[in-house]
């Protein structure tokens, strides 16, 4: 099969675009793909390390206020269709799927005007307004929550498949998640991680909690910056946290979350969907700190869900300190029955066969192409 993928902006619509190839991969060797993004996104540098063809578009996203920004986006939306289309010509793909953010918009309109068949993948509660705009021209959508299905009524196939990076993180090496960060196996430790970009206020509170840290002697803990908080959260913790600075690994971004995953005792993160997708499908317990940043508030119904279901703990980010997030952390590492029964619940929540639900859309949309 002949696949072009596309969605970015964040890793949260990224790596779903990533993990639907990998299973098309495993399922059809002989499968192709080509994945366009945006010139700016986090796509352009995660996408051909994975060794994907890639091609960028030149697109921004729609700001939600009035601006004149709109009006330059919406030009360069019909550029962005045009360079589609003649990527979309060239390359002659059976499929497009598209998994949000803006980019994504151009690419899976153009592929519909050319009767290429479509499918979109949301992932979160509800809808981005890239694949809302975009459900009217698809063949195809996916959805992470059942209750998104009535956002998409215009769209003929709807599936509830769950998100596919629940599936990639399966099949994650645990073994490979603690050797890549210098841990002996079984290690106890903790990973804190504020989604893609990551999260100032998780950093804030890593760093007035990481002096507390020696007071948990047998734990470690992975503190995943986001490129752009990296050097001065270093600092800052080596500054303070000189007892226990070996067992705090500061780190900018992990390009094996799943064998992280795989490996950790406990996860403090945003709610983002498709890390909480993650989180779900090996049952990992969690502390979330949904991020009110967001266009309706929508981490926090992906944080309220596993707290509620007694997988994970939810702190509002107007209650995040140092204190509060080491208390937490503290209670929960220190007992290890109800990390086992956080574990548990949380895999009760988790979609692991979502990248096979989605393979068996593509495959209908594109025989009733035929
Ligand atoms: C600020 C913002 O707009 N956030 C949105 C964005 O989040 P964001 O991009 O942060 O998305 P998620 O938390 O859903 O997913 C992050 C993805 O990046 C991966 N990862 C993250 C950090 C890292 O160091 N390495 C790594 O590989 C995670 O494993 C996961 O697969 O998209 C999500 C999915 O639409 C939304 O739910 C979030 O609300």
């Amino acid at each position: 099969m002949r696949v072009v993928l596309t969605g970015g902006g964040t890793g949260g619509h990224i790596y779903p675009a990533l993990a639907i190839g990998r299973d098309i991969k495993e399922r059809e060797p002989d499968s192709s793909f080509l994945y366009i993004g945006a010139l700016r996104g986090l796509e352009s540098r995660i996408v051909p390390q994975q060794g994907i063809p890639f091609e960028a578009i030149h697109i921004t996203g729609f700001r939600r206020s009035l601006s004149f920004e709109n009006v330059r986006t919406v030009m360069r939306f019909w550029q962005g269709v045009r360079r589609s289309k003649a990527l979309l010509k060239k390359f002659k793909p059976d499929v497009v799927v598209g998994t949000g953010g803006y980019v994504c918009g151009p690419v899976v309109y153009a592929a519909a005007k050319l009767g290429i068949p479509t499918v979109i993948h949301e992932q979160n509660v509800v809808p981005g307004l890239t694949n809302h705009f975009l459900s009217r021209y698809v063949k195809g959508v996916a959805v992470s929550f059942a209750e998104s299905k009535p956002h998409f009524a215009k769209c003929p196939d709807v599936v509830h498949a769950g998100n596919p990076c629940a599936s990639a993180v399966l099949r994650a090496d645990r073994k490979q998640g603690f050797a890549s960060l210098g841990l002996a196996p079984e290690t106890p430790f903790v990973v804190v991680v504020g989604g893609s970009g990551g999260a100032k206020a998780l950093n804030e509170a890593a760093v007035r909690m990481s002096p507390a840290l020696s007071a948990l002697p047998d734990v470690h803990v992975v503190i995943v910056t986001g490129e752009r908080f990296y050097e001065e959260t270093k600092a800052r913790i080596e500054g303070l946290a000189s007892s226990s600075q070996s067992r705090i690994h500061v780190l900018p971004y992990l390009h094996n979350m799943p064998e992280v995953l795989a490996a950790a005792s406990l996860v403090v993160s945003r709610a983002g969907a498709s890390l909480v997708a993650e989180i779900t499908a090996i049952g990992v317990p969690s502390i979330l700190v949904p991020s009110p940043n967001v266009t309706n508030n929508h981490q926090e119904p992906n944080a309220r869900s596993v707290a509620d279901a007694g997988a994970g703990e939810m702190i509002l980010e107007r209650e995040l300190t140092g204190d509060a997030l080491f208390e937490r952390i503290s209670a929960i590492m220190g007992d290890s029955d109800r990390r086992a029964a956080m574990s548990k619940a949380s895999r009760s929540l988790g979609m692991p066969e979502a990248a096979a639900a989605i393979y068996e859309q593509i495959r209908r949309v594109t025989r009733q192409q035929r």
